[in-house]
């Protein structure tokens, strides 16, 4: 059943418009690789059709869904298994493969033999580039996602028709009717063995070998055997790992690699997101999910933008750190023990390796105070330091650049000293700006004063908050913030004479 929405007779169709530009062949049409998952639901998001969107999210892959089963599950186990009718399944399948059909189509929980068939009629209906099979069987809780009963079919429909299938050591075992499987020989034999079932590629993993240091998956391809190890990582975070891997096989298929390097993508992809996410605590039970978009750990320690952060911001000077003889570690601690509540760190003269690590080295004190760490100009050193943001002037690269390297949570500060510029650098997405020089000043020639007046413009010309720059120290703060205007948030301080004032 479909529904239209009448858009209100006032309003031009715009979709309209831009499907027939499109027809005309006006506006360049962009195919994007596409992945069909046939999967069950994970409530618990970590393995299943959640952990296939995000794996193909983070390959930059479009996903699609056909869902066989909803599952009640968490970090404990397996609640509850509601299996979808077939013929509902045989809908779905109908509804994606006659109008945007996929490049690869990955199966996982398949929990009745009525669906592995359906699917296997969906698929000689509508056939596509690759098909990867993950013979999803049991959680690694330990409770049944798909019975014995369709093993049958599997072995006599599914994997005929497969270009990869990705048995985990029990799955491998149930195929060939209980082999057991100690070492990687063993892996390799019942490889064979399952290729002689059909599909071109088999994989078996080796998440789950006992006594195994690294985790060793076997690939044969008909004629060769190869294997991918990779360190094993030690965390409890592995819910879903067959899940993600079989998918990204599937996302890189689907953007044209051979099945070899797609593999060999997927593995290492695996290897990345457990390592990043080794740590993190989602749920208490014995099982917790990976992080796909390998995010979750930094974001946790990143505090969002707070304008009162500006408060008290103290600037590195790499000459003044000279002339005291400090590295800019050491000042950038005692600068947080005075009260600095943002640090920029501003080195004009050091090499990018020597910056990087003290950027790196002062993230990690401004992270245990909670204080944000800027970058002046170099987009460079903040994104490989992971800092919290920069600073840019209005001779560095344009802020709606920087924005767009940094993505939406890193901070951007830019120099303004007219509303004009203001202006602009809110149309560029940055989050304050820095104002002056509001007083003379010798670190930086040819700075043209502003004065108190100069800032005062700027300030009401903005809704932007503002930092005052240039020329500020203990004995004129107090007149900068006494003019009293609301987005006036803090000073700019020169780090050194912040660390004056305790010292
Ligand atoms: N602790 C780990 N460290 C590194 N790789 C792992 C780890 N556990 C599983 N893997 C890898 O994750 C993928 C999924 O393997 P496995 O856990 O055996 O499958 P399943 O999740 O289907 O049971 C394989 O490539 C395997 O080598
Ligand atoms: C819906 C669904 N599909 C697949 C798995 C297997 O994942 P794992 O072996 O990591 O438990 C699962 N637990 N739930
Ligand atoms: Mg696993």
């Amino acid at each position: 059943m479909a529904y239209f929405y009448p858009l209100p007779s006032s309003l031009p169709n715009l979709r309209f418009l831009h499907l027939k530009a499109m027809q005309d062949d006006k506006v360049s049409k962009v195919r994007v690789p596409h992945v069909l998952t046939v999967a069950g639901s994970d409530s618990g998001a970590g393995a299943g059709i959640q952990a296939d969107l995000k794996a193909c999210a983070a390959r930059g892959v479009y996903c699609s869904t056909v869902i066989t089963a909803v599952t009640a599950q968490n970090t404990v186990g397996v609640q509850g298994v509601n299996i979808v009718p077939e013929d509902f399944v045989a809908e779905q399948l109908r509804s994606i493969l006659s109008d945007m059909p996929p490049n690869v189509v990955k199966t996982g929980m398949l929990p009745s033999t009525g669906i592995v068939k359906t699917l296997c009629q969906s698929l000689k209906e509508f056939p596509v580039q690759a098909l990867v099979v993950d013979p999803v069987m049991v959680s690694t809780s330990g409770h049944t996602l798909a019975g014995p009963s369709i093993l049958d079919s599997f072995r006599e429909e599914l994997l005929p028709m497969a270009d990869i299938v990705t048995p985990n050591l029990k799955e491998t075992s149930a195929l060939l009717g209980g082999v057991p499987l100690e070492t990687i020989s063993d892996m390799r034999s019942a490889a064979k063995a399952i290729h002689d079932i059909g599909p071109r590629n088999v994989l078996v993993k080796g998440g789950d070998l006992p006594a195994s240091l690294d985790a060793v998956d076997v690939f044969y391809d008909g004629n060769d055997f190869y294997e991918f190890r990779s360190s094993r990582i030690m965390t409890p975070n592995t819910h879903g790992t067959g899940c993600t891997l079989a998918t990204t096989v599937a996302a890189e298929l689907a953007k044209g690699s051979q099945m070899l390097s797609a593999v060999k993508v997927a593995k290492r992809y695996v290897e990345a997101a457990l390592s990043y996410s080794k740590n993190i605590v989602i749920g208490g039970g014995r099982q917790g999910p990976m992080d796909h978009l390998l995010k979750l750990k930094s974001n946790v320690q990143r505090r969002p933008f707070d304008p009162c952060d500006l408060f008290l911001y103290a600037v590195t000077d790499s000459r003044m750190n000279k002339k005291w003889g400090r590295s800019i570690v050491d000042a950038v601690k005692a600068a947080i023990e005075g009260g600095a509540s943002t640090i920029q760190l501003r080195e004009k003269e050091v090499e990018t390796s020597d910056f990087l690590e003290a950027a790196k080295a002062c993230l990690k004190i401004c992270r245990v105070h909670g204080v944000p760490l800027l970058i002046n100009d170099r987009i460079d050193v903040a994104l490989a330091s992971d800092a919290d943001g920069v600073h840019i002037g209005q001779s560095d690269m344009p802020a709606h650049f920087a924005r767009a390297l940094l993505g939406p949570e890193k901070i951007i500060g830019v120099s303004c000293k007219t509303p004009e510029q203001a202006q602009q650098a809110w149309i560029d997405g940055a989050d304050y700006i820095g104002s002056g020089g509001v007083y003379p000043t010798n670190t930086k020639e040819n700075n043209k004063t502003i004065g108190l007046d100069g800032l005062k413009t700027v300030c009401l010309s903005s809704k932007l908050p503002v930092v005052a720059i240039g020329g500020i120290g203990m004995s004129n703060a107090q007149a900068v913030m006494e003019l009293g205007v609301p987005n006036l948030k803090g000073l700019l301080l020169c780090l050194l004479c912040l660390i004056g004032n305790v010292y």
